[in-house]
């Protein structure tokens, strides 16, 4: 898991104050790591047009033209002039050189966007905009400098952005990044370390990086087990059974030791999936609201009241029934549209997707400081999943999941897990990491998947 923070100026601060670094020290390691990078992936004399704001995201852009000045053809575009005081010393810098900076954006092998860092702070004007689309008409390889411009500090991109093939960040993750709207433009993310290692500077945050090491497969360990050892899941199946039937066969396939499908008609299952009209006296976990539709109010309420590890997804969202529940452990798994009907349902907000999706994080958090016990999902580009004031950022979500189906599929696979006594936080990230990497490792077209595929994936991993 890596740390990801709201804001890092507090980290720059304490490199400045408990380290004695100083503001040029952080800028040099800065452009070194992006020089880095070029030098590894690009052969020397590659064409590099480095575009550079007024501020200290220009003056980045300077020290990395300073670094590769002569090994590769630099072109220094400064559109604004230099106006921080970082900036104009660079801007010196260079000049000292002999370095030329140029009047104009022309084809290169690589861009590096160092036009609008951190500082971003009102609309793109004309200029910028324009800058920035004809950028991203280029057909080279393109890095953006701590965060591609335009996108702000929240993540938002209330106009256009920069589309970045990797983003070389300064000093730490920023929440910028992760923010859905963020997603098409910041391509891979690498890390600057800002003159010592990262670790020595990071501070304790609540906001975390989810890495593949921390999907925690339940795997079995033990010889001496039978069916029983591994849970007993109920799916409630609804008026969509099929629903109900995508979540059962992949919880089964995650290792739950027995699953029944919970329907009051008879339905066709696989033979492995039993069937029950009411819910099992064994039953150590409980999936609820995917294609339940409108279910007989006073049943739905009698198995939420049960003391038994649950999972609510879907129709639910939309249902009063469902507030007593939020005072307890239970996992929810909403996508943007159920979430901003649970959030009114809840009196916290009354809010759109559109808005919902400017701010993600906030409204997790605010979810989660009101329901601390509940285990939040928020599906998304990048899925959030939010306990008390913890958020784990799932980041390897792909448009490959974006089905009718692959929602059941992941409620199934947290369910298996609830049923083999993971808690909810730990059933939550690892079933959401399986279902995300399984989605990854699917070799055929993305737009091919079927549950049934992914849940052959999970089986790999
Ligand atoms: N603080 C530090 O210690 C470090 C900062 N670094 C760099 O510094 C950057 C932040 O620098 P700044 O705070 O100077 O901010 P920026 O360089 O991101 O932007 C500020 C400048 O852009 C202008 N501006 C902002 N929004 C605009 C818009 N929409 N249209 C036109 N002009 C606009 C501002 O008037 C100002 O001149 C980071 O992103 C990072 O790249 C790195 O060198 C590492 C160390
Ligand atoms: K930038």
């Amino acid at each position: 898991m890596q740390h990801i923070y709201y804001e890092v100026g507090s980290l720059d601060k304490k490199c400045y104050e408990k380290f004695a670094l100083t503001e040029d020290i952080l800028m040099e390691h800065a452009a070194s790591s992006i020089a880095r990078f070029i030098e590894e992936n690009f052969e020397k004399k590659s064409s590099v047009l480095i575009v550079c704001g007024p501020g200290n995201n220009g003056a980045d852009g300077l020290a990395l033209g300073r670094l590769l000045y002569k090994e590769y053809e630099v072109k220094l575009y400064l559109p604004f002039g230099a106006k921080s005081q970082m900036a104009k010393l660079q801007k010196n810098r260079v000049e000292l050189l002999g370095l030329t900076l140029h009047e104009e954006i022309s084809e290169s092998d690589i861009v590096v966007d160092a036009l609008f860092g951190s500082g971003l702070n009102k609309d793109l004007d004309e200029t910028s905009l324009n800058i920035i689309n004809t950028l991203n008409q280029l057909n080279t390889y393109k890095i953006a400098c701590d965060i591609p411009s335009g996108i702000n500090i929240k993540g938002q991109v209330n106009q256009e952005a920069f589309y970045a093939d990797t983003t070389i960040t300064m000093g730490a993750l920023k929440v910028a990044l992760f923010n859905d709207e963020a997603k098409d433009y910041v391509g891979k993310i690498e890390v600057a370390n800002l003159g010592i290692q990262r670790s020595i500077y990071e501070e304790k945050t609540n906001i975390f990086l989810l890495e593949k090491e921390d999907m925690n497969l339940p795997l079995r360990n033990k010889k001496n087990s039978h069916k029983g050892s591994f849970g007993h899941l109920n799916v409630i199946a609804g008026c969509k059974k099929g629903a109900g039937i995508i979540a059962a066969k992949a919880a089964f396939g995650f290792g739950a030791g027995l699953v029944s499908v919970v329907c009051h008609e008879d339905i066709d299952l696989p033979y492995h999936i039993m069937q029950t009209h009411f819910l099992s006296d064994n039953c150590t976990a409980i999936a609820i609201g995917m294609g339940l539709g409108k279910y007989e109010t006073e049943e739905i309420k009698t198995i939420l009241a049960k003391e038994i590890p649950t999972i609510i997804d879907a129709d639910l969202f939309y249902e009063e029934i469902i507030l007593e529940k939020l005072k307890s452990d239970v996992v929810l798994t909403p996508h943007p549209k159920e979430f901003c009907a649970l959030l009114k349902l809840c009196e916290i907000a009354d809010i759109s997707v559109i808005q919902l999706q400017k701010d993600r994080f906030e409204y997790v958090s605010k979810f989660c400081n009101k329901y601390p016990k509940v285990t939040l999902l928020l599906k998304g580009a990048n899925v959030l999943i939010g306990k008390d004031k913890e958020i784990y950022v799932n980041s390897f979500g792909t448009s490959t999941l974006s089905k009718g189906g692959s929602g059941d599929v992941l409620s199934g696979l947290i369910a298996s897990l609830l049923a083999q006594s993971y808690n909810s936080l730990d059933a939550a990230i690892t079933a959401n990491l399986a279902h995300t990497l399984a989605a990854k490792n699917y070799k055929k077209n993305n737009y091919s998947l079927i549950p049934s595929d992914l849940v052959e994936e999970v089986k790999k991993l």
